[in-house]
């Protein structure tokens, strides 16, 4: 594969010096494109949803196959998304080193790569597991690299409400490779997710909006300020709690989740109230109240799935 030869960290020496060998991507270099602890999260309601799907073990064969699969489907999303927005990435900080922005990797390699993830990770899930889940990952693709990223991101606050419907599919992915279809359950976890992602990104917006309003992205907080941010952030921790115990109702779970889908989302209202008091009292946003509710948002996904997966398992 060609490289665009580009030094990392400094201009690159002159070509008479016995230094002057091009910077050249590497795997792990590969690896970043694919945002890998972002799909570590993304994969956990996979596989937590094949459990929940199985109601026990789904088998070595289909976890490792959908596993790899389904990172590399959601790996070729985060490649095409770093391909598309990698002008306003190299302008900001957080972003600014990736590997396309910085042009380590051309856009062609990162296509190649992109392209090759996606049609490997179809066919994988198609023959091993089954046709629906290799629709589901690819619908997820398709959300997050042309609804997200190229349609919403740049034109409306609302990207993240619709654009996160992305990492909704996850589950299903998980669900479909175990049922070969998608029940009333599979779609409250898809809807959980979806409720789940505004907390989860808005908490972190309101830390980073000044980056944002400088590349003229139009994140709620750029466009609305801080006040509608949280307020829309305590809405929809509302919507995911009251959506997380419904299932319940419907007897899809029992007991042990419905306990910890009160404690967990307790919680996640707790930090979501603090984040609105504090903003509502005229008080600027601080790493204090805002970096809690981010990192707990995550922590609140993992546990609430695997609550679902030990439910079923157990009571099921
Ligand atoms: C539109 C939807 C979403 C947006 C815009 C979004 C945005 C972000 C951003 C900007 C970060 C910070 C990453 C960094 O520091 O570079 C982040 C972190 C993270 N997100 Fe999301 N996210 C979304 C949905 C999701 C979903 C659905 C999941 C998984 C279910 C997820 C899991 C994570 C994880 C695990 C991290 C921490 C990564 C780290 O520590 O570097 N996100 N998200
Ligand atoms: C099944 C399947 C293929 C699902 C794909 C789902 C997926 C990859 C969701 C990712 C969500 C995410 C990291 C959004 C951040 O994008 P951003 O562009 O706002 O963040 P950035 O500024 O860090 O690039």
């Amino acid at each position: 594969m060609t490289t665009d030869h580009v030094d990392r960290a400094s201009p690159a020496p002159a070509a008479s010096s016995p230094a002057a060998r091009p910077v050249r991507a590497t795997w792990r270099d590969y690896l970043a494109l694919t945002k890998p602890k972002v799909i570590s999260l993304l994969l956990w309601t996979t596989v937590t949803a094949m459990v929940m799907a199985a109601r026990g073990w789904p088998g070595l064969w289909l976890l490792i196959v959908v596993s790899l699969a389904g990172y590399a489907s959601a790996g070729s999303a985060g490649v095409f998304n770093m391909i598309i927005d990698r002008d306003i990435d190299l302008k900001m900080k957080r972003t600014a080193g990736r590997p396309t922005s910085s042009g380590l990797i051309s856009r062609r390699d990162a296509a190649i790569f992109g392209s090759t993830l996606q049609v490997g990770s179809f066919a994988a899930l198609w023959l091993w597991a089954t046709p629906l889940a290799a629709w589901m990952s690819l619908a997820g693709f398709f959300t997050y690299v042309v609804v997200y990223t190229l349609w919403l991101k740049r034109t409306t606050w609302h990207n993240i409400v619709l654009g996160g419907a992305a990492g909704c599919f996850p589950p299903l992915v998980g669900w479909a490779a175990v049922t070969g279809d998608l029940n009333l359950f599979a779609w409250f976890l898809f809807a959980i997710v979806f409720f789940w992602t505004p907390v989860h990104f808005w908490a972190l917006a309101l830390m980073i909006k000044e980056e944002y309003r400088e590349v003229g992205i139009p994140m709620l907080p750029v466009v609305h300020g801080d006040r509608l941010t949280v307020a829309q952030i305590g809405l929809y921790a509302i919507y995911t709690v009251v959506l997380s115990v419904m299932p319940v109702f419907f007897q899809e779970v029992g007991l042990i989740y419905f306990v910890s889908a009160l404690g967990l989302g307790g919680w996640l209202l707790v930090l979501s109230w603090r984040l609105y008091r504090h903003v509502m009292a005229g008080r600027a946003v601080e790493r204090r109240v805002a970096v809690p509710l981010y990192l707990y948002s995550m922590l609140y996904l993992a546990l609430l799935f695997v609550a679902g997966a030990v439910d079923r398992v157990l009571l099921g």
